[in-house]
């Protein structure tokens, strides 16, 4: 059986034309981010990343024995250490989620817009399964997108389509050694549940990439409906300085189902954010769109029309300017030592006597992106814009984010 052709889906992963100056790989040490590593290497300049959990006694050796490899290769390599989960929760979404976060920090820090994932087509299979079991709906049988925006980064999954068999026959070709991550056979886990499920499957036919590919055909048809609503919010809904503003009687005329994706995409857009609201809340919004505080945004009504803005209380804290992106924005000016960027806050707006004047509302203000020089407001692009400094959304528009697949 003939694989698929790994270089050509390696060189496929970026348009040649704007392809990224350094390509940021997240590597675990297993076999399928190491094949990504090795196969993007050949293609692009590379940067590694390993997040250490410490949530088994291996991890920091592993997170060693990356490091050696990319030391042999020339590839810049850091470790990121997470500070432990909270004592409630899933523990592997929580690892899941810090590791988006200290990753995305990283690639922001050295002004690295694209990141590289080692999903394959049996992740994209297995989470097929585990949907399933969820009963999801189309958006969540179309499986994992192929890019998606979170934490101002880009990332990439460039062998979603490729077996994992194929990316191991790499490795050993290349005589490449990875770990195994006990985890990966630990039946407490719903994955590893699905992988053996999956095994099962095959005396009718079912492998992980015919699964693979049947997500791809839902992602196709969720593709169309992403483009009706892409149409519908081109039409009805405005982008205004990283905020989203809709009539509330359009909203309140949308069909309910086209009503929640477009809440829930403009809650994740507005919010910077990996992953959508909680279906409860999201519901509950859906129902009786007006004004609430959810998933790290506010929505405020005034003369019919409804505003989704940043959660001034949500946004990230204060942090050296250097790389010129904060919390869900890209900031571009005169950089100097010792800058900060940080919410504009009420003490930052006390010192804009004409914010008044300006389009935006007081909750989009006090929520949007200031320089600070100790206590000395430098620069306040949304308040202020006639200063030196300019905020775009790091994510981009919120409508191509609609049909970004
Ligand atoms: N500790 C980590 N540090 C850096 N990146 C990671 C880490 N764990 C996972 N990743 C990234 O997330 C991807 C998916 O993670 P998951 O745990 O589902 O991986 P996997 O299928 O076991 O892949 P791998 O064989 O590379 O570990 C990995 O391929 C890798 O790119």
């Amino acid at each position: 059986m003939s694989g698929p052709d790994l270089d050509a889906l390696a060189r496929a992963a970026f348009d040649p034309d704007a392809a990224p100056a350094c390509v940021g790989v997240a590597v675990s040490g297993g076999s399928d981010s190491l094949a990504t590593l090795s196969l993007l290497a050949r293609h692009y300049r590379v940067a590694a990343v390993t997040v250490d959990h410490g949530l088994r006694p291996e991890a920091a050796q592993e997170a060693a024995g990356v490091a050696a490899y990319c030391g042999a290769r020339g590839i810049p390599h850091e470790i990121l250490r997470w500070e432990g989960p909270a004592p409630a929760g899933n523990l592997m979404d929580q690892a899941r989620r810090a590791r988006l976060s200290l990753i995305g920090g990283w690639a922001r820090g050295r002004g690295i817009t694209d990141v590289a994932l080692g999903h394959t087509a049996d992740d994209q299979a297995e989470t097929f399964l585990m949907r399933l079991g969820r009963r999801a709906g189309l958006e969540g049988l179309a499986g994992m997108r192929r890019r998606f925006v979170a934490e101002g980064v880009l990332w990439h999954r460039p062998f979603l389509t490729a077996p994992r068999a194929a990316l191991r026959a790499h490795l050993t070709a290349e005589g490449i050694a990875w770990v195994e991550d006990p985890s990966n056979s630990d039946p407490r886990f719903a994955r590893v549940r699905a992988r053996a499920a999956l095994a099962g499957l095959g005396a009718v036919g079912i492998t992980a990439e015919g699964l693979a590919e049947v997500t791809a055909h839902l992602a196709a048809a969720e593709a169309l409906i992403a483009e009706d609503l892409y149409r519908w919010a081109a039409q009805n809904l405005r982008e205004e300085a990283g905020d989203l503003v809709v009539a509330g009687a359009a909203l309140a005329a949308l069909a309910p189902e086209r009503r929640r994706r477009l809440l829930n995409a403009a809650l994740r857009w507005v919010a910077g954010a990996a992953y959508g609201p909680r279906a409860a809340a999201l519901a509950r919004i859906v129902a009786a769109p007006g004004p609430a505080t959810l998933h790290g945004c506010r929505i405020t009504a005034a003369r019919g029309l409804l505003r989704i803005t940043r959660e001034a209380a949500a946004s990230a804290p204060r942090a050296p300017a250097a790389a010129g992106l904060w919390d869900r924005w890209r900031l571009a000016g005169p950089a100097a030592p010792g800058l900060e960027i940080g919410p504009l806050g009420a003490a930052g707006l006390a010192r804009i006597t004409d914010w008044r004047a300006g389009p935006l509302p007081r909750p989009s203000l006090l929520a949007s992106p200031a320089i600070w020089a100790g206590e000395t407001l430098i620069a306040a692009p949304l308040a202020r814009p006639e200063g030196d400094w300019r905020a775009t959304p790091a994510c981009g528009s919120f409508h191509a984010t609609l049909i970004r697949r």
